[in-house]
């Protein structure tokens, strides 16, 4: 198995108004080409700083973090970002929003309106290219989202939280059409979730962070054909082992008070 992005002694300090809140510590990280995985970890231990620090975003303390060999020193459009909030330009069109990092890089107007459309398809919402932002619900908005970090065919989709503001049914809808993208697409996926069942229906591994300062507790690799059957009960096994994981550090940070 190619290693895809690798994070190495990555540790993260942030320091404000005196303060300093230790968000990482020592994380060591290897993820495989073509694979999805999920971190987890209870509130606050840094999940979202991590994938920040992968994206370009914000940068490491201590350690380095490399895609293909190569260490990332800011944002770049080898690296595709879907956050939870729709991050979508409310006066641009479906169409529009998809198109725009593929305008940014120049490519030729035709081209990328062809490659648009094709990945607005991929999400169902042909028909939909010429309605705005705020005519289509929060579940379709997450899937223009989606959508647009493909056209740009990043290396690796980075996606934190992206189906939390969902309800139940759109979130598996979503769950399921993500998993056919990735299965056709082969992207790497970097996913982070509060959710269990999330985790295990996606993932082929499950990192689980410890309460902050965030170090990796353990990797559960989650050995299920697809499509997974979330009432099995091999199923019902990992959600029994990953609660029994995450419960001594989601106290540790109730006794914290946070
Ligand atoms: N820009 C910042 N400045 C100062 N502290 C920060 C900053 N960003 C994050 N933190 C702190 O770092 C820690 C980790 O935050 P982070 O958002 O990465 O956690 P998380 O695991 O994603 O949390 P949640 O599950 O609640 O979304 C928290 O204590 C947070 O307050």
């Amino acid at each position: 198995m190619n290693v895809k992005l690798k994070v190495e002694n990555l540790s993260k300090i942030f320091e404000f108004n005196g303060n300093r809140v230790k968000a990482l510590e020592n994380i060591n990280l290897e993820v495989y080409e073509n694979e999805f995985l999920t971190v987890m970890g209870p509130s606050g231990c840094g999940k979202t700083t991590l994938l920040r620090i992968i994206a370009g975003l914000d940068t490491p303390t201590e350690g380095r973090v490399l895609l293909d060999g190569r260490e990332v020193k800011g944002p770049g459009a080898d690296r595709g970002v879907v956050f939870q909030q729709y991050t979508l330009m409310p006066w641009r069109t479906v169409l529009k929003n998809v198109t725009f990092g593929l305008e940014l890089r120049g490519v030729p107007k035709d081209e990328r309106i062809k490659i648009a459309k094709k990945f607005i398809k991929m999400v169902g919402l042909e028909g939909f290219e010429d309605a705005y932002p705020y005519q289509l619900s929060g579940g379709m908005q997450q899937r223009v989202a989606i959508a647009r970090t493909l056209a740009n065919n990043p290396e690796i989709v980075l996606m934190d939280e992206p189906f939390a503001a969902l309800d139940a049914q759109t979130r598996n809808i979503l769950q399921n059409e993500l998993l056919k993208i990735w299965q056709k697409d082969r992207k790497t996926v970097f996913f982070v979730t509060h959710s269990i069942d999330e985790a295990i229906y996606l993932s082929d591994r499950v990192v689980v962070l410890t309460a902050r300062p965030g170090r990796i507790k353990e990797i559960v690799e989650i050995k299920l054909e697809r499509p997974r059957d979330r009432t099995s009960i091999e199923f019902l096994e990992y959600r029994k082992l990953l609660l029994e994981i995450l419960k001594e550090e989601v106290l540790k940070t109730i006794k914290r008070g946070e």
